[in-house]
């Protein structure tokens, strides 16, 4: 993919182009990808907002699949030159059933891998997560870690384990030929806690703020940090690594690499309030109003009503044992391995990220979204 004034020609496909980061990553290739020719969308349900993309210059394909359908993957990635898999089930809440995750995140992974091969498209990327690394069930920090750092992995959780295991297939998949006998080219990003526009979890906070007269009240103590990434410069690390593979295929090929930027290291909450105290929310307590014992007790006593309503009904709060272990534990990242490795730095600063974000979230209030 060297530089050139020639037409554009590449074709590039995204799974789960719909989704949240999806969403950004589409846009950020159409704004920042000048030798884009095609833009295939790829997601289980598409999006309205597609529409107005395809008046542009780059030819935008939307494509209503399915990943866990090996037939429809395979079909969607004929002639394409990069593909970004980025279509996951996120759920830590217990809304999917282990299978069914299992099934997205880690046959749906496969399929991907198979399609290129069966169709010779070189360069893969993959969205990981975090979760791949930890925070671990035995709850131990990682402060401020990099790639490298020794830290004690152990999976539980469907979500988690079905990142960790499609993370593996996609590296394991480096090298192998694809059709017309060239090498694959892959790497996975991972994100920790994406924040920006479109963020759900956030705007549900922000509801729940407004229903209880602007307060949200403090359950992690502060000085437990939460590592969080503009969603705007996790889609800018995706463009730049899938422009760089063919270039730097020997380094890159078969790496990882955490998402980072200048979002300052805070606790989840407090991170949070950076959005919600500007749009009229205040975080009552400076220190957790229960003691964490009860919050255990809480969180036990969720997962044990989720199990006693299923046949019934979908019972999925926020709070459950592994979302509080998740929160309730240091997981940040300290690294500069994107930089050295294919030249990345934030294109949005923690200023603009921060003022982006808080005017989204004030233009959901009353809106529908
Ligand atoms: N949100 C975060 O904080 C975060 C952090 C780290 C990693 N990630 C990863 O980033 C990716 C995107 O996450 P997100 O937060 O944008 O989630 P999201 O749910 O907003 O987006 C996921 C998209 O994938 C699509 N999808 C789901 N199942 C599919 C299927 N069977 N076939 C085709 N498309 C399917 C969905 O329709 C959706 O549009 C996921 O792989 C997730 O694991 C997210
Ligand atoms: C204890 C309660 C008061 C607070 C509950 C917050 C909880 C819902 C939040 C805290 C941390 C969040 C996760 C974290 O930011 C990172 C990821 C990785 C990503 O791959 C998927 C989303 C996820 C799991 C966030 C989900 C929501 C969490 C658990």
């Amino acid at each position: 993919m060297a530089e050139s004034i020639q037409a554009p020609m590449l074709v590039y496909l995204v799974t789960g182009g719909c989704g949240f980061l999806g969403e950004h990553i589409v846009r950020m290739l159409l704004e920042q990808e000048p030798r884009l020719r095609e833009l295939r969308v790829f997601d289980l349900h598409l999006s309205s907002w597609l529409e107005e993309l395809k008046t542009g210059p780059v030819q935008v394909t939307a494509i209503q699949g399915d990943v866990t359908q090996a037939h429809e993957v395979a079909a969607a990635m004929a002639g394409t030159h990069v593909v970004i898999h980025t279509a996951g089930l996120v759920d830590v809440f217990g809304r999917a059933s282990p299978k069914t995750i299992h099934e997205v995140n880690v046959q749906g992974t496969q399929n991907v891998i198979e399609a290129c091969v069966q169709t010779g498209t070189q360069f893969l990327v993959y969205t990981s997560s975090m979760e791949v690394v930890g925070p671990n069930i035995k709850g131990h920090p990682f402060y401020r870690g990099n790639e490298d750092t020794p830290y004690e992995i152990v999976h539980k959780h469907p979500y988690p384990c079905s990142k960790a295991r499609a993370e593996q297939l996609v590296l394991e998949a480096n090298g192998r030929k694809v059709r017309g006998g060239l090498p694959l080219v892959t790497c996975a990003l991972r994100p920790t806690g994406i924040y920006g526009e479109g963020h759900q979890i956030m705007r549900d906070f922000y509801r729940q703020g407004l229903r209880l007269r602007g307060r949200l009240f403090r359950a992690i103590p502060a000085s437990v940090e939460h590592g969080r990434v503009y969603v705007g410069n996790v889609a800018w690390m995706h463009v730049l690594v899938a422009r760089e593979l063919e270039q730097r295929a020997g380094l890159m090929g078969g790496q990882v690499y955490f998402c980072y930027d200048k979002s300052p290291y805070k606790s989840y909450e407090d991170f949070n309030m950076e959005f919600l105290g500007p749009c009229g929310l205040r975080l009552v307590g400076t220190r957790p109003l229960l003691p964490y014992w009860l919050l255990v007790l809480l969180a036990t006593l969720n997962a044990l009503l989720q199990w006693l309503l299923r046949p019934l009904l979908l019972y999925t709060p926020l709070l459950n044992p592994y979302t509080l272990a998740v929160a309730n534990t240091t997981f940040t990242v300290s690294t500069n391995k994107a930089q050295r490795h294919f030249g990345y730095k934030p294109l949005f600063s923690w200023e603009e990220s921060r003022a982006r974000t808080i005017l989204w979230v004030q233009s959901t209030e009353g809106s529908g979204q």
